[in-house]
């Protein structure tokens, strides 16, 4: 029998308090694990000492485990339990691929062997499908297998920042605290990515700990000519620290370095070159810290799946709304045509961007800066197109949905990165007419719950 160290931590923290005051928090139990839910973990009952069968969730198992558990803090309809040693592991149990991986809150099915791994995620699709109204059988026929993206492509992270009496942090929230951990062999992100988090280290480690102290985090984002980086913190920099922040950039070779002081707006503190990503053949300039699908895998899965959609549906006026600076709307105005697109987007910077490209490649496109959730494409305007594409974010474009269905086109492409909002969109459009005519799960967030959606529909 193998025993894990007991996570001290997990019982620390402001939970302590209202923790005393259920007698099941400490609690300990054999378990035999029944699924993995939805959120990646464990799902089990215990039989409470009153007689009770609880539910417990519990992090890094496998269904078949067993393991024995305590409980440490109510969850939902449960309790958040944590493995305190293991009895017998199913067969199917994977060594998890980076060390860090029990500890670390960043992943949580890295023990789960790859077509398992594969058919849990392809099961959330189907299950997302289905409470969209079709029945197993059309959700069996209408998912396809998982698109995942590999090891080490991801290129987009945000690092937490701790610096103190235990020296410099810079990685993930732990499992079970809110304790930053350095995570130096990351088997999710880009090299590129861990190379800047070791530089960071070493950087942070030599400034003064009065400067150092204020970085709360650092988002970095791989654009096609190099990183991009914006520290977030609780103060302005002083001028030796721009200085030293400026050297920082240049000894590694960053595009650009930001600073974000609270909600004020960022501000550059090194821009050596602009980083700009190709769509199509066309740069597009990257804003500090702007929105990119999480890897270049899942974004070629994206575009793949709506090249496509376009080669079935032959339309000639499209909408892409929700475009951020453009990840389909290029794929949308010029794969194999030239098709008169309009994009649509909040963020007055992406439609700054977008527009540049867009007036230097010369392409049918239209962009205009709108609000889609107070402003959604209405009737009339949505009258002229044939196929209009939707990618919002988590919450997902239910008053964009409720207009489509009403008096939406012929083709709608829904892609999300929220199964839970995408069912209810799907639902709406349903309600309205529309058939789903084929769904592409796409893994950009290898290891984790997380899935993003690709679905066709057609009115029918
Ligand atoms: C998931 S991202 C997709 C961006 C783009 N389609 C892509 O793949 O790169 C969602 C986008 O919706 C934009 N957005 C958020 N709220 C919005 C709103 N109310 N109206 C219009 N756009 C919004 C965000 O700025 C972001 O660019």
């Amino acid at each position: 029998m193998k025993h894990h160290q007991r996570n001290p931590r997990a019982r620390g923290g402001r939970k302590r308090q209202s923790a005393r005051r259920d007698p099941l928090i400490g609690f300990e139990a054999p378990v035999t694990i029944e699924q993995v839910g939805a959120r990646g973990d464990g799902i089990a009952h215990v039989s409470a000492p009153d007689g009770r069968s609880v539910l417990v969730y519990v992090d890094c198992v496998l269904p078949g485990d067993e393991v024995r558990v305590a409980l440490r803090s109510k969850r939902g309809d449960g309790y958040g339990a944590e493995v305190v040693a293991e009895i017998a592991r199913t067969a199917l149990f994977n060594e998890p691929r980076c060390s860090h991986f029990k500890e670390c809150g960043g992943c949580a099915l890295q023990h789960m062997d790859d077509d398992q791994y594969r058919d849990w995620k392809r099961q959330k699709a189907k299950v997302a499908v289905q409470r969209a109204g079709l029945d197993a059988d059309e959700a069996e026929r209408l998912v396809a297998p998982v698109e995942v993206s590999p090891a080490q492509s991801r290129r987009r992270a945000g690092f937490s920042v701790h610096v103190g009496a235990t020296g410099v942090h810079v990685g993930f929230h732990g499992r079970f605290s809110h304790t930053v951990l350095n995570v130096p062999d990351c088997a999710v992100l880009r090299p590129e990515l861990m190379a800047f988090r070791a530089a960071f280290v070493t950087f942070l480690e030599a400034c003064p700990p009065d400067h150092a102290r204020d970085i709360k985090e650092v988002f970095v984002t791989l654009a096609d000519n190099g990183l991009d980086v914006v520290i977030h913190a609780a103060k302005d920099p002083d001028l030796d620290m721009r200085q030293d922040l400026a050297e920082f950039a240049d000894d590694n070779d960053l595009a650009r370095l930001s600073w974000k002081t609270g909600d004020e707006p960022d501000e550059p503190v090194a821009a050596r070159r602009i980083p700009v990503v190709r769509f199509q053949g066309v740069d597009v300039a990257v804003p500090p810290g702007g929105f990119l699908q999480a890897t270049r895998e899942g974004e070629h899965a994206l575009v793949t799946a709506v090249t496509s959609a376009l080669e079935k549906a032959q339309p000639r006026q499209v909408a892409d709304l929700f475009c951020g600076i453009g990840s389909f709307t290029f794929a949308l105005a010029l794969a194999g045509k030239r098709r008169s697109t309009l994009a649509v987007e909040s963020d007055p910077r992406a439609v700054e961007l977008l527009q540049y490209a867009v007036g230097q490649s010369g392409s049918p496109i239209q962009v205009i800066k709108r609000d889609l959730f107070r402003q959604p494409l209405t009737g009339d305007e949505l009258s002229n197109l044939d196929l209009v594409l939707f990618d919002p974010p988590r919450a997902g474009a239910l008053s964009q949905a409720e207009q489509l269905a009403a008096t939406g086109p012929e083709w709608v492409i829904a892609v999300s990165c929220n199964p839970a909002t995408f069912t209810r969109d799907i639902r709406v459009l349903r309600n309205g007419g529309y058939e789903l005519e084929q769904v592409v799960p796409i893994d950009q967030f290898l290891w984790s719950s997380h899935l993003e959606m690709f679905a066709l529909l057609r009115r029918a």
